[in-house]
């Protein structure tokens, strides 16, 4: 079913809004302006709806334990974050872990962005995708589903790359540990990618999945004002892969740079990868052009 955006806020129904001003600046991304109107709005009666689906996901969990006999621990009920470059992902899926961990009955909530998947700058080099970055073959989809996989059957703790925005590159002396949680949330541009033949895809391990959506035209000029404004904060740190954007390139070769990156990457990933998976999601977050979300589609199954 298809909601606007009046009739979505509606169902947070009596959820308090209990994040202030600060702690949404620190979960915010650059050049990101969801505000807490929009946490009210959109992201509560999200939380509420979680909640109601954690709860009786794990019901259904206790029956299955409980005809079985097996007095194991439960297994993490997993989101996915999906959509474009540059259209918000990591900002709902901080969120969604903020929210989340609210609600006493699921205190534990782990967030891991598929990036920590992708194969390192010499790996990509060596097959010749380094402008595939993003694309389904520069992920290690192997190691991403064995890991899901791994925390979904119970895994007390797991063990992942790192991926760093600053290097553009996996760093190659950092890990990041996963301890079982209550929720994990695996936000990325490919999680709803499908299974090749006869094999597992992440999303086999969703139990909710979220598609942030939005025009192509409206993504394309967040990617430019982002790249630009990072251009002016992130990139001016020496170790930044960038670093040359916001010294020796000027403001006007910059833009054209990232335009050229938008194009001939992330909107023909957008178009023939990304997008295609939108149907697959159990919620659609369809953004208009000030970022704000204006229709909710929810599948009711
Ligand atoms: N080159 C970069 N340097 C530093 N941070 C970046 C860079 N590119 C993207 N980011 C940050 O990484 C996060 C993820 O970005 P992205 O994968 O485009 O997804 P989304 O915008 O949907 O969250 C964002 O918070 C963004 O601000
Ligand atoms: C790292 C990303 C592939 C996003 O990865 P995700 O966490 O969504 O799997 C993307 O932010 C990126 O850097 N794309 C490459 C092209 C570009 O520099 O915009």
């Amino acid at each position: 079913m298809e909601l606007d955006r009046p009739s979505w806020a509606a169902l947070r129904a009596a959820t308090p809004l209990s994040l202030t001003e600060q702690e949404l600046e620190r979960l915010r991304g650059r050049a990101d302006p969801t505000s807490l109107t929009e946490v009210r709005d959109i992201y509560l009666p999200l939380s509420r709806l979680l909640n109601l689906y954690v709860k009786a996901t794990r019901e259904r969990h206790n029956a299955v334990r409980a005809f079985l006999g097996d007095d194991d621990r439960p297994s993490p009920f997993v989101i996915g974050v999906a959509g474009s470059v540059a259209v918000g992902k990591s900002t709902t899926a901080r969120l969604l872990k903020a929210l989340l961990e609210q609600w006493p009955d699921h205190p534990h909530v782990e967030l891991v962005s598929t990036d920590n998947f992708l194969y390192s700058n010499a790996v990509l080099a060596e097959r010749g995708i380094m402008n595939r970055k993003g694309f389904p073959e520069s992920y290690d989809r192997r190691a991403l589903v064995r890991f899901v996989s791994a925390m979904k059957a119970g895994a007390a703790e797991q063990e992942i790359p790192v991926y760093s925005h600053l290097a553009y590159d996996i760093l190659p002396n950092e890990r990041q540990v996963v301890c079982r949680p209550d929720i994990l949330v695996v936000e990325g541009i490919n999680v709803l990618q499908p299974p090749s033949a006869g094999r597992l895809a992440v999303a086999d391990f969703f139990d909710f999945s979220i598609y942030v959506d939005a025009k192509v035209e409206h993504i394309r000029s967040w990617y430019l004002d982002r790249f630009l404004e990072l251009r002016r904060t992130a990139f001016s740190d020496p170790r930044s892969y960038f670093h040359h954007m916001a010294t020796t390139v000027d403001e006007a070769d910059a833009r054209g740079f990232a335009l050229r990156t938008w194009q001939t990457i992330n909107e023909v990933n957008l178009v023939e990868n990304i997008a295609p998976t939108r149907g697959r999601a159990t919620l659609v977050l369809h953004k208009g052009g000030d970022h704000q979300v204006r229709r909710v589609r929810l599948r009711k199954t």
